[in-house]
């Protein structure tokens, strides 16, 4: 059956709220496993949410009050893992979501954690550098009390990067009177950065972009691709698929997007982006990301925020594949329609679980003091995730599921038997 398109705000409302769509997916995963009651009452929300008050002196003297949060999932596996945010709509509820998102993440890859996730209410387009340096140094001093290299490991995500991890691990340094490489992933390398851990989210997938084309007959030399953000996900993904063959026929960013049915050209607008992943603005011929969205292509790739995808625009997608590099893209009822529609829809938890697996690397090569080639690391990434695909595909295929329910299936278990073994359930 074919879903209605949402008709009312309240029911947009609910198909927007990400923390609740993500819990009747749990729910119907753990159902499916034979699971009882209550372990879903256990892992449908975080166990911890910490709520921060960060004052930051400006640079014009005045001081503002930021809020930000962390949420841990789960840690019955081990430390939680996940990125921090910086962005003006990061709110409670979507920090618990990403946290959830990322104890199934690691659980898909087969990682020795359970999920965190971090968010600060802020727009940092614009904020100074020094400001941004205040801002980052004062939440770690407000969560220091639950995080830490064997507790909770943060990590880039939307509008953060490589600097912001560096000012968050000196200042953790200090605290804690040691040099403490593991408390974060994603730095510079000369802080004990893991080589590939800038591109591993894109990386990762491309690797899946490759799996799924196996199975629907694409050659992905010379097909069409869209990627809506050209930031650290959407940006080394326009790259990689250019340098495999690959046509990038459309990009976006939070202010527009370019088309050219041609291929656009990837190199320039990689020269041309700023440290936000902005272009679109150089350009005077935009069209709009709900358009850039409906594009004739063979793969799209939702690469920036979420509910980007539902029920209004999911019965015109044109792409044959959609992967999802950002946390979140397509909701519930639009999972539905494409599933309908015969579209192999590569799930968030799987697609960008590329990320948070070198940054895995990252903090094993810091507690080894021991550093691994870029080689090294795209071989261990690549077999990592060619297996969880073909896992979660397989899953999709013998269960008669859906592959966001074969991954949360997939992805749901390790915490389950864990919190089981430590005796919570
Ligand atoms: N950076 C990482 O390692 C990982 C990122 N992700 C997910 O990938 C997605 C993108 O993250 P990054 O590339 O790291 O962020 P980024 O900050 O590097 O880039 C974000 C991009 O999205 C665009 N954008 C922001 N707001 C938008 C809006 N309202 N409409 C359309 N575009 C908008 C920005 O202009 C920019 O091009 C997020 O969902 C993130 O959670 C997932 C796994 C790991
Ligand atoms: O690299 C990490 O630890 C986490 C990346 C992340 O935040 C994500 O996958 O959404």
């Amino acid at each position: 059956m074919v879903a209605e398109k949402g008709t009312d705000h309240t029911n947009q409302e609910q198909e927007y709220d990400v923390l609740k769509s993500t819990q009747t997916v749990i729910h119907k995963a753990l159902d499916k496993l034979g699971y009882p009651e209550e372990v879903y009452e256990l892992l449908k929300e975080p166990l911890r949410l910490l709520t921060v008050k960060i004052p930051v002196r400006m640079d014009d003297g005045s001081v503002k009050i930021f809020t930000g949060y962390r949420a841990q999932h789960n840690d019955a596996v081990g430390p939680t893992k996940g990125g921090i945010r910086f962005h003006p709509d990061v709110t409670e509820k979507e920090v618990k979501a990403l946290s959830i998102w990322m104890s199934l993440k690691c659980g898909i890859v087969d990682l020795p954690y359970g999920g965190g996730k971090g968010g600060i209410v802020c727009d940092p387009r614009n904020m100074s550098f020094r400001e941004l340096e205040r801002l980052s140094r004062g939440y770690v001093r407000a969560i220091s009390q639950i995080v830490g290299p064997t507790k909770d490991i943060p990590a880039p995500d939307v509008f953060t990067n490589s600097q912001i991890m560096a000012w968050m691990m000196d200042e953790y340094s200090r605290m804690d009177e040691f040099n403490s490489p593991g408390f974060i992933t994603g730095k510079p390398l000369v802080l004990g950065g893991s080589h590939g851990r800038d591109s591993a989210t894109a990386k990762g997938v491309t690797i899946v972009i490759h799996e799924a084309a196996k199975k629907r007959g694409i050659d992905v030399k010379g097909a069409r691709v869209v990627v809506q953000g050209f930031g650290n996900a959407g940006s080394y993904l326009a790259k990689f698929m250019h340098d495999a063959g690959a046509k990038v026929v459309g990009i976006s960013d939070a202010y527009g997007a370019l088309y050219d049915p041609d291929g656009l050209d990837i190199d320039y607008l990689l020269d041309r982006r700023d440290s936000f992943g902005t272009v679109t603005k150089l350009f005077k011929n935009t069209i709009t990301n709900k358009e850039l969205l409906e594009l004739e292509c063979d793969i799209l790739v939702p690469a920036a925020i979420e509910n980007q995808i539902t029920e209004d625009n999911a019965h015109d997608i044109k792409a044959k594949i959609v992967v999802e590099a950002a946390n979140g893209p397509t909701t519930m009822g639009a999972t539905q329609i494409l599933t309908e529609r015969g579209i192999l829809l590569v799930p968030d938890v799987l697609a960008s679980s590329g990320g948070v697996t070198v940054s895995y690397f990252e903090w094993v090569q810091n507690n080894q003091g021991y550093y691994w080639s870029e080689e090294e690391v795209e071989e261990k990434l690549e077999k990592i995730l060619i297996k969880a695909f073909n896992n979660i595909y397989d899953t999709a295929q013998t269960r008669r599921v859906d592959m966001r329910l074969a991954a949360y299936m997939v992805g749901v278990r390790k915490m389950a038997e864990a919190s089981r073994f430590r005796g919570w359930i």
